[in-house]
């Protein structure tokens, strides 16, 4: 074969050079060439081995192609420059039973409608929510979603994806691939659908890094891995990460941002990137080895106090409430607990006596839905009516608290009333949230606006809230009845968020004392009311009921990011 081929290569050149001299020849009429037929013959030859070398990476190309390493779609440039690049595709990854959080999302940051359109033509900025398909296409989840989508006009529906919890790593790269094909934008920005985001900010941020090449950007971590299976965030294959078992650097899932070129990467390679249990930590295996850019941003810590994004969260303890009260007692300060009365609304003290009362360590719970069990500090506790508790309220009852703090800074408290007497009662519940603030006038709350509200400083009447957000100038006392999942209120001088999140308790009290009230309650200094909001998870519009045996569980979460 090989001698074949070299024979037939000098036969080739012997006829090559005979047609070459005597083309030279004609073309100058001279006997001799101004180039010799030697170097002639190495152009061709030159020309030769590339051509050979053309056909071989083509057809290394088409088996590139066939393994999935590069594109089978031609890359449009034609026609996308004319256009202007976008800045960012954010895409919120949401699932079929989250209409909650979208609406509560659509309400405190995401704008809707035209508005909506406005940020796309005017930043730059795509936001959709991001779902797949449920198991079985076409059921009532589907029908749901696109009757949704068809009032908000705000979804990017992945066909090709099948909605799991597990399924979240695959989500995140389709959504990568999917939002690359619709837009051509600058960067990728994968969030979750239970994060606040400040639009601006995030705008500024990216358009920082433009000019970074492979630009990967989040709140990056590495530690270690989670071996445990009882951990939430357990890692099936924890042995494949080396004897320290510890993460390589990614960023938090919550938020984070791929430049165009990694999402084009993460197209083009799709079915040999590898995913683990968990979203981030299946991105950042991605790039392992790339010449990627891995800028960490504080800004992007979510729902974390305790990992530096602010150094000085805290929930409102003032020194003087602290020192006034003497146990038991309210105190006006943390998260007293207003049970089984809210306000005056009944014939028990104000609040109910549940605040007022010392509570017994639970040492064994009947145990939680595994969600309420992401934390390493956590602390149950156990209220059972005493006999001064049974004349006022004759209603038997286990009102059990879970307090966790989880991995990532999330306070969550997860309250369990039970009835465990022979007839039905009926209670009103809020957790009365003092949040620590820079300055009252500071302070704007999201995620009330259009809702009604019993106004306790106009007898209870029923108003409906007209402002984009609540700010505060007077004294303001209010029930705002079927809130959403999600409120958040923002400190512009302290640029920190507190979010919160709750669950079986659809109104949300909104309380500060301003001024003259603040002088007469004796636990709180008398300009301390400037640094006090209390925003409540509660359900006091309609009393929740327990028939003898039920029981009742209510949610509440709280967090603190920076408000970018
Ligand atoms: O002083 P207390 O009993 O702790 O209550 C403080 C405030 O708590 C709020 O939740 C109520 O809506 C207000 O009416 C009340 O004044």
């Amino acid at each position: 074969m090989a001698a074949f081929f070299v024979a037939s290569r000098l036969w080739q050149e012997a006829e090559t050079r005979i047609y070459l001299v005597k083309e030279l020849d004609r073309r100058t009429g001279q006997g001799e060439s101004a180039i010799s037929v030697d170097d002639t013959l190495k152009v061709i030859e030159c020309r030769l081995v590339f051509l050979s070398k053309i056909s071989m990476l083509q057809k290394e190309l088409d088996e590139a192609k066939k393994e999935g390493f590069v594109s089978k779609i031609p890359i449009e440039t034609k026609g996308k420059d004319e256009k202007k690049k976008l800045l960012a595709v954010v895409g919120i990854l949401t699932g079929f039973g989250r209409r909650h959080n979208r609406d509560a999302i659509r309400k405190a940051w995401m704008p809707t409608g035209t508005t909506l359109k406005k940020l796309e033509v005017e930043k730059g900025i795509i936001i959709r929510f991001v779902i797949g398909r449920s198991s079985n296409h076409g059921n009532n989840s589907d029908g749901d979603i696109s009757n949704e989508n068809k009032r908000t006009n705000d979804f990017l529906i992945l066909n090709d994806h099948v909605e799991a919890l597990e399924a979240q790593p695959v989500k995140t790269k389709l959504f990568f691939i999917d939002a690359l094909q619709h837009w051509d934008a600058e960067f990728y920005v994968k969030v979750n659908d239970d994060i606040y985001l400040n639009i601006d900010a995030l705008g500024a941020i990216l358009s920082n890094h433009v000019n970074t090449p492979r630009a990967y950007i989040g709140c990056m971590k590495s530690g270690g891995v989670f071996s445990n299976p009882n951990d939430r965030w357990y890692e099936p294959e924890w042995w494949k990460f080396g004897d320290k078992k510890a993460y390589y650097r990614h960023a938090s899932g919550e938020i984070f941002a791929v430049s165009r070129a990694l999402a084009q990467f993460i197209s083009i390679n799709k079915s040999i990137l590898r995913a683990y249990a968990h979203d981030d930590v299946s991105v950042g295996s991605w790039f392992i080895g790339l010449d990627v850019k891995h800028i960490d941003e504080g800004k992007f810590c979510c729902s974390s106090w305790s990992s530096g994004c602010s150094s000085n969260s805290s929930l409102l303890m003032h020194g003087s409430a602290l020192a006034n009260s003497k146990p038991p007692a309210a105190v006006r300060a943390g998260i007293p607990i207003c049970f089984p009365q809210f306000g005056n609304r009944g014939s028990l003290e104000q609040h109910g006596f549940a605040r007022n009362k010392i509570w017994e360590i639970d040492r064994n719970p009947p145990p939680l839905h595994h969600n309420d069990c992401d934390g390493k500090a956590f602390i149950d506790l156990l209220l059972k009516p005493s006999e001064e508790d049974m004349r006022v309220w004759p209603n038997r009852f286990e009102f059990r608290l879970r307090v966790l703090l989880t991995s990532d800074g999330t306070l969550k408290l997860i309250s369990r009333v039970r009835n465990i007497g022979f007839k039905a009662f009926s209670f009103s519940i809020a957790y009365h949230t003092y949040f620590l603030v820079s300055d009252i006038s500071e302070v704007r709350v999201e995620g009330l606006e259009t809702l009604d509200y019993l106004d306790n400083l106009h007898h209870k009447q029923r108003f409906t809230e007209q402002g984009d957000a609540l700010t505060f100038e007077t004294e303001v006392d209010r029930v705002y009845i079927s809130s959403p999942h999600m409120i958040g209120v923002f400190d512009h001088e302290k640029k920190r968020t507190f979010l919160i999140r709750k669950e079986g308790l659809p109104d949300a009290v909104v309380w500060n004392p301003w001024e003259k009230k603040a002088k007469a309650i004796t636990d709180m200094a008398d300009e301390e009311y400037r640094q006090t909001i209390c925003v409540d998870g509660a359900a006091v519009e309609r009393p929740i009921t327990l028939k003898p045996g039920e029981e009742w569980t209510g949610r509440l979460e709280l967090s603190a990011l920076p408000s970018l």
